[in-house]
Formats: structure tokens, sequence, C-alpha cells
């Protein structure tokens, strides 16, 4: 048995077609969504993600603005563009690119961003919000990891899932949607004894650990739904953090990379973007876009 691909470019694709329509009917009513994007500093990876969350952010007829700031910017000059940016009515999403440099407070920079603005889901009310079931921006990559579940396997209420990787972006808020669709979650991280057995029991297993081909074949229990977040650079190319030749013969489905969980983060920040947008204006949020 091989597989089913998960095609997270073929789904972003789709799902970036209804947000340009949805921005259509936005702009027919003289509204037009805008997105900033900051980036602090020169990081190569984070210029290429920047560049293409700009094109696609125009490709759905937003306006894409973006800030790039020296590494050496001092907190309180980023802090002071994010005041801007909360004031500036034609910007409904506010994105800072992580990492940021060593001498700056991310929790504080984050923070600063308007909750209602904070299309990355990062701000601690947005994160209390997700944790309690209430109305909040969903972080990303999480939530375009939920749309993929969802459309492969329908409810996932009851089914066994675990996330390997526990950070504020990634597996914690992954783990608390996978939990509001009533899966049963385990989070496991760098201290988790028999990671391999643990993983065995898994209807579903999400890989966000940031270490190429960690996960083997033999982890992966048969007909699992596999979702690799990873996105490690290596001699032999962008590569997850699963062991894909080896997991295609074992799983259910899973998702490629690149092809997979990446399209869909860029394409769900387009689609808080619009969710942010519609609330600005008193709007329903649209549908099928948050969770
Ligand atoms: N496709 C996309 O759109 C995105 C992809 N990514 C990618 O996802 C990956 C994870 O990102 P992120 O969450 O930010 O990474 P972090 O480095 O913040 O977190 C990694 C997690 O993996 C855990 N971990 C590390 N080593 C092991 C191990 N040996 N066994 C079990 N768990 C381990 C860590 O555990 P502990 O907490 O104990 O240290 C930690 O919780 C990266 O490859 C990143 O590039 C990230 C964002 C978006
Ligand atoms: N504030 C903030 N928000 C983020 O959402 C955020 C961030 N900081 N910092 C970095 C991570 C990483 N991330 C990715 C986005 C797109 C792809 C993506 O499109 N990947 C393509 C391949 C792209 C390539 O070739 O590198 C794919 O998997 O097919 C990957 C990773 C967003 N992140």
């Amino acid at each position: 048995m091989t597989a089913t691909l998960i095609d997270g470019k073929a789904f972003a694709a789709g799902l970036r077609a209804r947000i340009a329509t949805e921005v259509a009917a936005l702009k027919a009513r003289g509204i037009t969504p805008g997105l900033a994007v900051v980036l602090v500093g020169a990081d190569p990876a984070s210029q290429v993600y920047v560049r293409s969350k700009g094109k696609q952010t125009l490709e759905v007829g937003m306006n894409s603005f973006e800030h790039r700031l020296p590494a050496e910017t001092p907190e309180a000059e980023l802090l002071a563009l994010i005041e801007r940016l909360n004031a500036d009515p034609a910007v409904n999403g506010i994105l800072v690119q992580l990492p940021l440099p060593g001498h700056m407070n991310e929790a504080a920079v984050i923070n600063a961003i308007a909750p209602e603005k904070d299309v990355d889901g990062f701000h601690i009310l947005n994160v209390g919000r997700l944790a309690t079931g209430q109305k909040a921006m969903v972080p990303c990559t999480p939530l375009g990891c939920l749309m993929l579940l969802r459309d492969r396997l329908g409810s996932l209420s009851g089914k066994r899932a675990v996330v390997i990787g526990r950070s504020n972006i990634v597996g914690k808020p992954m783990a608390q949607l996978l939990l509001r669709d009533s899966a049963t979650v385990t989070i496991a991280h760098s201290r988790t004894a028999d990671l391999p057995a643990l993983c065995r029991e898994a209807d579903i297993l999400v890989a966000a650990v940031g270490r190429p081909l960690f996960v083997g074949g033999d982890w992966i229990r048969p007909g699992a739904t596999v979702v690799d977040v990873g996105i490690n650079r290596t001699d032999d190319g962008l590569v997850g953090d699963v062991d894909f030749e080896a997991a295609r013969k074992v799983a259910g489905a899973i998702t490629p990379v690149p092809g997979g969980v990446g399209p869909m983060t860029i394409a769900c920040l387009l689609a808080n973007t619009l969710t942010a947008t519609a609330r600005a204006n008193g709007l329903p949020d649209p549908d099928g876009l948050t969770p």
C-alpha cells in the first residue's frame, strides 16, 4: 500500500481562489484588505517567505505593505512602526516575521500588535481566546494543517492525535485546534519517553520538530494520516521532519515537503487577513476560513 499524497499546494491554490472572490466582493463595497509584513534583518529564508507572501497578497487583490528594517534597528523603533500600523485603517493585518534579532524581546513585540490585526494569532489575547474557545485569530500553520486534516478525514472526533513539538507557533496551537475538534491529543517533545511507540498509537501524526527525516517509517501506524510541518534545508534540498519515502509505504495519507503544509501557511495568512478585514467592517466571518 502507498499513502495518498495530500496536495497542500493544490488545496492552497483553491483557497486563494476563494479568497480572491471574497476580496473582489469587498472591493465592490469600497473595502480593500491590506496586509503589512515587517522583516527585521536579512535572514535569507525569511526574505524568501516575505517575498512569497507579498506576491500572493497582491495576487488575491489585497494591498501589500512591506517594511524592511536593518538587523540593528532598536526595539523602540520597531514598536513605533507597529503603533503606526495599528492606527492605519488601510492595514487590516500585521505580521512581524520571526525570528527577530537577539536584542529584541519577541513577546513584547508580538503583544504590541493590535490583537484584531494579529493575523499570525501569536498575541497573548488570541492565544488565550483559542485556548478558551472564544473567537480568535488562529495561527496560520496549524490552521492550514487542520484544513488538510478535515478535508482528508472529515470528523476528527475520537481520533488519537500525536503532535511532536510544543512551540508557541506550531505545536501548542495545533494541539488546541485538534482538541477543539474532539481528537484525543498528546503533545510530545524532546523529553518524551519512547516517542516511536507513542507515535505508533496515532491516527493523526503531526511532526513539527525541525530535524530532517526525524520520524521513521516504523513509527507510523498503518493507515495513519501524517502531516509534516518541518522545513529543513539539507544538501539534498528541502526536506521535512518525516522520512517521506519510508512513511509513505505505511501511512494512509501524508503531506509532502515541499508542497504540503508550507503553501497552506501563506494561504491561511491571506484567509486571516480577509477575516480580520470582515471583522473590522462589522461583517460576518467568511465561511470556512475560521475553525
Ligand atoms: N511549513 C510551515 O509553514 C512552517 C514550518 N515550520 C517548521 O516546522 C519545524 C518546527 O518549527 P517550530 O515549532 O518553530 O520549532 P521549535 O524549534 O520552536 O520547536 C521544535 C520542537 O521540537 C521538539 N524537539 C526537538 N528535538 C526533539 C526530539 N529529539 N524529540 C522530540 N521532540 C523534539 C522541541 O522540544 P523541546 O520543547 O523539548 O525543546 C520543540 O518543542 C521547523 O522545521 C520549522 O522550520 C515552522 C513554521 C511554519
Ligand atoms: N511571524 C511569522 N509567521 C510565520 O508564519 C512564519 C514566520 N514568522 N517565520 C518563519 C515561519 C516559516 N513559514 C513558512 C511559510 C511558508 C513556507 C512555504 O511556502 N514552503 C514551501 C517551500 C518554500 C521554499 O522553497 O522554501 C513548501 O513547503 O512547499 C514555509 C514556511 C512561516 N513562518
